[in-house]
């Protein structure tokens, strides 16, 4: 069994963050860990308040795991603070023995700041370095790379810019596009362009977090870059589809996660 690792922030409502990561995991077979570096009080309609995890405390996190439980694959989600991201930059420089996929969160669905703006370079000359896989959306890549990007062809642009920075692969998601889902690999090499059918839904608390970790899992098991990128893709728009037919909360609603084993068990009602 692969063990898999998130390093991210708490999502009191469960459907982004570490929650979002943890049932990732599990659905796809996979044994979840969680590294926490803040807790957000978070629904479907808002973050009310942020309390970041001492970075001691998220070293003694990390090796907590990598003493007994090193990972197969890790993820990194909400980081809050160039403190954290330069904490979690140099534990993963020592230890990482396994593929890792930075999630570079900056705001939620909702439009609350989850990063401060100082923490940018950290991630830049520090973390992503690390990377085997980064995932910025849109707004993320145009803040990384410095271009607004409002074509495929800047989207292209964009992944060959942030590979630069020295990660293996980058892929930039096109869920904020307003007429499709489409997401552009660029894999050091190749372009690989992964078209998406788009989901009419508000309900897309989590899309990101949750793609992230299914791309960890999969390369956790040995999968190109290329081929996770195809996995992650249809594990998170059945997700998105499943979370369009069943809305919960009073805003951007979550994806889920049962669709993936719903035939097999029922939804439980
Ligand atoms: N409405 C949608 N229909 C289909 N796929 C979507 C939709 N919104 C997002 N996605 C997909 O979900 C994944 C996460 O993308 P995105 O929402 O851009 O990330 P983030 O949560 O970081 O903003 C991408 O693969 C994207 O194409
Ligand atoms: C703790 C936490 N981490 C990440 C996100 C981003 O979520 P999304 O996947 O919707 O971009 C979030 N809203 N909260």
């Amino acid at each position: 069994m692969k063990k898999l690792l998130t390093i991210a922030g708490s999502d009191s409502s469960g459907g982004a963050g570490i929650q979002a990561d943890l049932k990732t995991f599990a659905a796809l077979g996979t044994y979840g860990m969680s590294a926490i570096c803040a807790l957000t009080a978070q629904n479907t309609q808002g973050v009310t308040m942020v309390v970041n995890t001492p970075e001691e405390m998220v070293e003694a996190q990390l090796d907590a795991i990598y003493s007994d439980i090193p990972p197969d694959g890790v993820k990194t989600g909400m980081l809050s603070t160039s403190g954290i991201t330069k904490t979690v930059a140099s534990y993963l420089e020592k230890h990482l023995a396994s593929p890792l996929v930075v999630d570079p969160v900056m705001v939620a669905t909702t439009g609350a700041v989850l990063l401060e703006k100082d923490a940018i370079e950290a991630y830049k000359t520090k973390l992503i370095p690390l990377a085997t896989l980064i995932t910025p959306n849109i707004p993320e890549a145009e803040v990384l790379s410095g271009m607004e990007i409002h074509s495929a062809d800047d989207m292209r642009a964009a992944a060959k810019k942030l590979s630069l920075l020295g990660c293996q692969a980058v892929l930039v998601k096109g869920g904020h596009r307003v007429e499709d889902a489409m997401d552009i690999l660029y894999d050091g090499s190749d372009f690989h362009v992964y078209k998406g059918e788009r989901i009419e839904t508000d309900n897309t608390h989590g899309t990101g977090c949750t793609l992230s970790s299914a791309l960890a899992v999969m390369l956790a098991r040995g999968l190109s870059i290329a081929d996770a990128v195809t996995g992650a893709k249809k594990y998170i728009s059945g997700a998105i589809k499943r979370g369009a037919a069943d809305s919960v909360g009073h805003g951007n609603g979550p994806v889920h996660h049962f669709w993936f084993y719903e035939d097999k068990w029922g939804d439980m009602e």
